[in-house]
């Protein structure tokens, strides 16, 4: 990430992308993608790859130069070949047949050079546009608020990353190999044809736009049907995530019966696409070939009558017959284009969704930087905050203050927006209306490296990354030492545990953190947090699964290490806030009453009925 007053803000197509600077390689990409990107053009592939493309335009010339060679030499071989069967068999001369034929092996060797160095080219610049696109897609979707990625799904953008951005690929690469020496062939075919008999070329001149009219007339649909099939293979990733992350309560609740059903039913619905798709191809590849062997009928058919009136030579109708059968070939070959393009041209209109979101929490072009003397003062002001498609607003004028060297807490019945209220710090998401500012500075306002140096936060999912406890404790401050990491360690009561496992520090974590058990987890998110010094700390429920005695040495620990910070802690349990120098009760979204442990239970009715509620008895 870039630091203050540091970073780029690029028009990327519609799409406005913020990078850091040091990130050369993904920089250079958006540039080039930055680079005037046809806007009129219609078709969202070549929307989409015009940037990119412009990046490889050494290996595309070279490619373009290559098809061209082989093209060209194979051309020119049925020229020498028909010449060898008119001049050099007919007059039974063998020193011309062989030294033609040796010119023939040249160009032969000339020709496979050619196409083995296209297909290499070619090959570069698709898989350097796969790389660049899922580049692209990646730094693009880090910028995106919580709420947007909610949006998609992670299965789809998942998808998009990866089905999607391979789609297009395959288009570069069959595009090059095999639409790119079509036309010289088909030109150069023609004028080869024209120079043996121009009655031959005419067919010639009929049969490829027949050819091309079948296509076109299927293509739409095809088209369709291929952005169906991508929907549905989402559907199934969409299932298949769910219930591989909810094995255990599927188990638990005996549901794997209904759980087998939805997926047979995702599964079906893909299976009745495809099959549909299928169909549609069952029809395209007959027609194709049926007008070529109509072509290849007529040409035999006319050749022969030439032939037999002696206006055509037998080289002239071999020429042109094996001409036929190499277009037949490359048709054949470009018909995969017809079942890749649909399926690329779906793929790029749905990376497209995904580039044309602009982040809804965008760095600002001229970040703030904050005092130097830390202080951590926390201001939320009147702050509305409402989710995609709910009719109502979560919080509602929501105002509060959190003060230095103060714990204040945050409770509140469920699904009354204490999360919500605690996420608007780091700026997962903005509000609607209101402002949060930390030591005066609005958020907004903060460059995202800046903002981030300055909150630390124990969200409210306790999730760890592949590595190990270290690469994980090590996530806000890469060059903590060993000794600070035991520190931590010990503040979140998860020293003792760490020490017991044979590998200490450099002890492996899954995924998520799988191999810990909920409480374990829990702490090491709270030692992670500790690591790097912060002005503000926000624990969003994060002692909940803590046993009372371990809750309560955490929280004494954590009044001795955090020193002077501002901590905000988002709690259901009422011993947990039972010693905060502030409780905020929210009910509803809104805040309906805020003071000490001794107030609130003396006056406030919602706090009250929270305090009735816990089965503990509560202290004063
Ligand atoms: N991503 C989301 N999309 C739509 N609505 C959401 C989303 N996240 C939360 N909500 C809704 O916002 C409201 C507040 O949620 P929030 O998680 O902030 O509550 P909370 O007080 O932290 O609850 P809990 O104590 O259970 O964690 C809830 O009604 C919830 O349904």
């Amino acid at each position: 990430m870039g630091s203050a007053g540091n970073h780029d803000h690029v028009r990327v197509c519609h799409v406005r992308i913020w990078m850091a600077p040091q990130d050369d390689q993904v920089r250079g990409m958006i540039i080039l993608y930055a680079a005037e990107c046809p806007r009129s053009s219609s078709c969202p592939v070549i929307r989409l790859l015009y940037g990119h493309l412009r990046g490889y335009m050494g290996f595309l010339v070279a490619t373009l130069a290559l098809q061209l060679v082989q093209t060209l030499a194979g051309l020119y071989l049925l020229q020498v070949m028909a010449d060898i069967i008119d001049t050099g068999v007919r007059r039974g001369d063998t020193s011309y047949i062989l030294a033609t034929g040796a010119g023939m092996l040249a160009i032969a060797l000339v020709q496979m050079a050619a196409s083995a160095g296209a297909a290499y080219c070619a090959g570069q610049v698709a898989v350097s546009v796969g790389r660049d696109l899922r580049s692209t897609i990646f730094h693009h979707v880090q910028t995106f608020s919580v709420n947007q990625v909610n949006r998609f799904g992670s299965s789809a953008l998942i998808t998009r990353s990866t089905s999607d951005v391979r789609n297009l690929q395959m288009l570069t690469q069959t595009t090059l190999n095999v639409a790119l020496p079509a036309p010289v062939l088909g030109i150069g075919g023609v004028v080869l044809v024209m120079r043996q008999d121009p009655r031959l070329a005419l067919l010639l001149l009929v049969a490829v736009p027949v050819m091309v009219a079948c296509v076109a007339l299927l293509f739409r649909r095809i088209r369709a049907l291929v952005r169906r099939m991508q929907e549905r293979v989402e559907g199934i990733h969409w299932v298949m995530r769910e219930q591989i992350g909810g094995i255990r309560v599927i188990r638990a609740f005996v549901r794997e019966a209904h759980e087998r059903q939805r997926f047979v039913a995702a599964n079906n619905e893909l299976v009745q696409t495809s099959l549909r798709f299928s169909r549609a191809m069952a029809l395209l590849s007959p027609m194709v070939m049926g007008v070529l062997n109509l072509s290849g009928v007529a040409v035999i058919w006319l050749g022969a009558s030439l032939m037999a009136s002696g206006s055509v030579r037998a080289g002239a109708l071999t020429a042109v017959l094996t001409l036929l059968s190499q277009t037949m070939a490359a048709v054949m070959m470009a018909l995969s284009l017809f079942v890749i393009a649909p399926r690329a041209a779906a793929s790029a209109e749905r990376i497209r969704e995904v580039l044309a979101t602009e982040s809804t929490v965008l760095p600002p072009k001229a970040p703030r930087m904050m005092n130097t003397t830390p202080a951590g003062m926390l201001e939320i002001r009147d702050v509305t905050v409402g989710y995609p498609g709910a009719e109502e607003p979560v919080l509602r004028g929501v105002s509060l203050t959190a003060y230095p060297g103060q714990t204040t807490a945050i409770v509140g019945s469920t699904g009354s927006g204490k999360t919500t209220l605690v996420n608007l710090v780091p700026r997962l998401f903005d509000p609607a209306s209101g402002d949060v500012l930390i030591d005066g500075v609005n958020v907004r306002e903060l460059d995202p490296d800046e903002l981030a140096s300055v909150v630390g936060m124990v969200p409210q999912q306790s999730y760890l990354f592949s590595g190990t406890i270290a690469s994980n404790l090590r996530f806000g401050d890469p060059d903590a030492t060993d000794e600070r990491l035991w520190e931590a360690l010990s503040v979140a009561q998860a020293r003792e545990f760490v020490e017991a496992l044979p590998e200490g520090l450099a002890a492996p974590v899954a995924q998520g953190g799988g191999n810990f058990s909920g409480g374990q987890r829990q702490r090491l998110t709270i030692a992670r947090a500790l690591v790097a010094p912060r002005r503000v700390y926000l624990f969003d429920d994060a002692f909940s699964a803590l046993d009372y005695g371990t809750d309560a040495a955490v929280r004494a620990g954590l009044a001795q290490a955090i020193g002077t910070a501002t901590v905000v802690v988002v709690a259901q349990r009422i011993s947990t806030v039972l010693h905060a120098d502030q409780i905020v009760v929210l009910d509803q979204g809104q805040v309906v009453g805020a003071g000490t442990h001794a107030e609130l239970a003396a006056h406030n009715t919602t706090y009250q009925e929270i305090v009735l509620s816990q089965a503990e008895p509560v202290g004063p």
